[in-house]
């Protein structure tokens, strides 16, 4: 990858490298834009197969924090944290102090919290050296793990896309094929399943499977056969780029509305759908709970109000929809054009009232 053509070509702002031989910290920071304030993204920890797909994807995912967050009509930008390593075996409490500083040392420009494979007592150490991280203990003030208000955004835009691919929101007696049953996933299927959904289930780890089949009552099927499960809708909540070439022609579902980040591989999978009549709940849209409710805590966390906002993902779909019918585009389009549009807006009026990131009367 050549770093400084693709940012340019995506205008990124910054990319920090962190290494702590001590502790083994490997992280990638990469903040895409922080026009609408301070770049607010999670810290994902994986077993990257080389050094390029993890800057690949702290790029791809920091770029889709930029939309999500302006989407979702937070006045935060977009960035986020890739660490090298096995969530599972690599971590130590070294290593988050050590990475806390040097998110610290970028001085709000950028805040963390949980992503795959990061917890909240990962936030937790990494509070013992910044400020500039939300999502930590619910003993601190903070609003805790945000998975499970990620899930309850997901299910409520899962209900607005169905009205559209169904004529009704109502997911009883739907089938919904998910593929992985994580942090957010489980809690997705709790809702699906008190509504009366059936749910058909993958994921590689056997337990987190398991867990799903004995709750909720939902069906197991091997990893490779979720996308051609005959079902109404394909939730995908694992990692990205899982609608691609190999995987649309298999699709049966009518409405695609998951929590997992960047599911497009390219864009033109996105067109690809729409052609198909799929209907597609942009993976930013649908998945901004998690961000909205850590957002709140930058106004003092209030539960109520965080929860009121996150309701708000069934009418953004909604909208996205809307457009896309109107100007005749793929969801995916209408999403980046609606919050593009909010960016260029809000863009306008920082030139108009703030120099230097201060109101002018400031100076007086
Ligand atoms: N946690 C949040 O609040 C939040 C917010 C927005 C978006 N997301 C996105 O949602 C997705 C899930 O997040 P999470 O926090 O639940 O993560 P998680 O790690 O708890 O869950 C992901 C699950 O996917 C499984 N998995 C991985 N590869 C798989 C594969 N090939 N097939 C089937 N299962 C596979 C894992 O075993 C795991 O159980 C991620 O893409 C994440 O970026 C999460
Ligand atoms: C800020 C976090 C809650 C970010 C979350 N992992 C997301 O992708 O939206």
């Amino acid at each position: 990858m050549e770093l400084f053509k693709y940012m340019e070509l995506y205008n990124y702002e910054q990319v920090v490298v962190c290494q702590d031989k001590e502790s083994g910290l490997k992280a990638i920071i990469a903040i895409h834009d922080t026009t609408l304030g301070p770049a607010l993204g999670g810290t994902r920890m994986w077993m990257y197969e080389s050094e390029e797909a993890a800057f690949e994807d702290a790029l791809r995912l920091a770029r889709g924090m930029t939309y999500k967050n302006a989407a979702a009509g937070l006045n935060l930008g977009g960035g986020k944290t890739v660490i090298i390593g096995d969530p599972r075996k690599d971590k130590n409490e070294e290593m988050f102090r050590a990475f806390g500083r040097f998110i610290q040392g970028l001085n709000g420009r950028y805040i963390t919290a949980e992503d795959v494979g990061t917890t909240v007592a990962d936030m937790d150490l990494i509070h013992e050296e910044t400020d500039y991280v939300t999502g930590i203990s619910p003993a601190f003030g903070s609003s805790g793990n945000p998975s499970p208000v990620t899930a309850y955004g997901v299910y409520v835009g899962m209900k607005a896309a169905a009205k559209a691919g169904f004529g009704s929101d109502s997911l009883e007696g739907k089938t919904v094929a998910v593929q992985g049953v994580g942090n957010v996933a489980y809690n997705l299927c709790r809702h699906l399943h008190e509504e009366g959904a059936n749910l058909v289930v993958t994921d590689i780890n056997k337990e987190a499977v398991q867990r799903v089949v004995d709750e909720f009552g939902a069906k197991a099927v091997d990893i490779n056969d979720i996308y051609e499960v005959d079902c109404d809708i394909f939730a995908p909540c694992a990692l990205g780029a899982i609608i691609n070439d190999q995987t649309i022609p298999k699709l049966k579902a009518k409405v695609i509305a998951g929590a997992a980040n960047n599911q497009l591989k390219e864009t033109r999978h996105g067109d690809l759908i729409h052609e198909m009549g799929i209907v597609y709940a942009p993976d930013y849209v649908i998945n901004a709970g998690g961000v909205i409710n850590v957002a709140d805590e930058l106004y003092g966390y209030n539960r109520e109000r965080a929860m009121k906002k996150v309701e708000g993902i069934y009418e953004n779909i909604e909208k996205v929809i809307e457009i896309s019918k109107r100007d005749e585009i793929p969801t995916y389009l209408a999403a980046d054009r609606m919050a593009e549009e909010r960016i260029r807006r809000m863009r306008n009026s920082r030139k108009q009232f703030l120099q230097n990131g201060q109101h002018i009367l400031s100076r007086r």
